[in-house]
């Protein structure tokens, strides 16, 4: 029977997901909450993390070993590269990497340590149910790189190194280490982010305005795929 852990960084992620749930109970570790909840008959735990890769390594590794989570599902906002991507569109990462892990002084690639891979590939799965349901919903979704770092991107400069770099879709801060954790623990995740902004000198002004509107928009298309788990 499936356990499913969803996930998100900053509450504004999982607040439009809680509010789907009644009967919710709250579980306090690790300085966090984890917030219980039945669906259909589908255990889940929500939580988010706190921004930023080290505490969502924390949450993602908790739901996955004291919480006994075999999915993970993350929903939550991210800086758009693409230009394709405009404030509020939908995009399924189908691989992750860490734009600011560099020991390119040893001559390994940006996004390379010794033990690890620069790109982690989420699970074709959870992709392909998501894809179904994006068609049925008449929804648009891109499917592409994420790329992730301790750092709110809003430089050009940053934008074009992390595009260029990495061929990278879209940025945020969590989802690369989400994805290291479940890809150790050999737990099948999958991560839905919507555009807030374009990381570029706009991004902060543009993710005041656009945060809840875009968690919204990947929190309602989530909930859907959960519905088909
Ligand atoms: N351009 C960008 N660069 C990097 N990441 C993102 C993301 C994705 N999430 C949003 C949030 C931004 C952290 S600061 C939020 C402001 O906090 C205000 C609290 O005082 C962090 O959890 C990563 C959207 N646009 C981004």
């Amino acid at each position: 029977m499936t356990k499913l852990a969803i996930m998100g960084a900053m509450e504004e992620e999982i607040e439009p997901l809680l509010s789907y749930f009644e009967n919710v109970n709250t579980v306090e570790f690790a300085n966090n909450k984890y917030y219980e909840v039945n669906y259909d008959g589908l255990e889940i735990v929500i939580a988010y993390s706190k921004i930023g890769k080290v505490f969502a390594s924390l949450t993602a590794a908790t739901m996955i070993e004291k919480f006994g989570c075999d999915t993970l599902l993350f929903s939550g906002v991210a800086g758009g590269i693409n230009p394709e991507l405009k404030i509020g569109d939908l995009i399924i990462a189908d691989k992750l990497c860490q734009h600011d892990l560099d020991i390119t002084a040893f001559g390994h690639p940006n996004g390379y340590v010794p033990g690890g891979k620069v790109f982690i590939q989420t699970s074709e799965e959870l992709r392909t149910i998501a894809k179904k349901v994006a068609l049925e919903n008449n929804l648009k979704v891109i499917e592409g790189t994420i790329a992730t770092g301790d750092q709110f991107v809003h430089s050009t400069e940053r934008k074009e190194f992390i595009q260029k770099t990495f061929d990278a879709d879209a940025l945020e801060m969590e989802g690369a280490s989400v994805a290291v954790v479940c890809d150790a623990l050999n737990i099948p995740y999958f991560i839905l982010r919507a555009i807030s902004d374009t990381a570029d000198m706009d991004a902060g002004f543009d993710f005041d305005e656009f945060l809840k509107s875009s968690a919204k928009n990947s929190a309602d298309y989530l909930i859907k795929i959960v519905k088909e788990l």
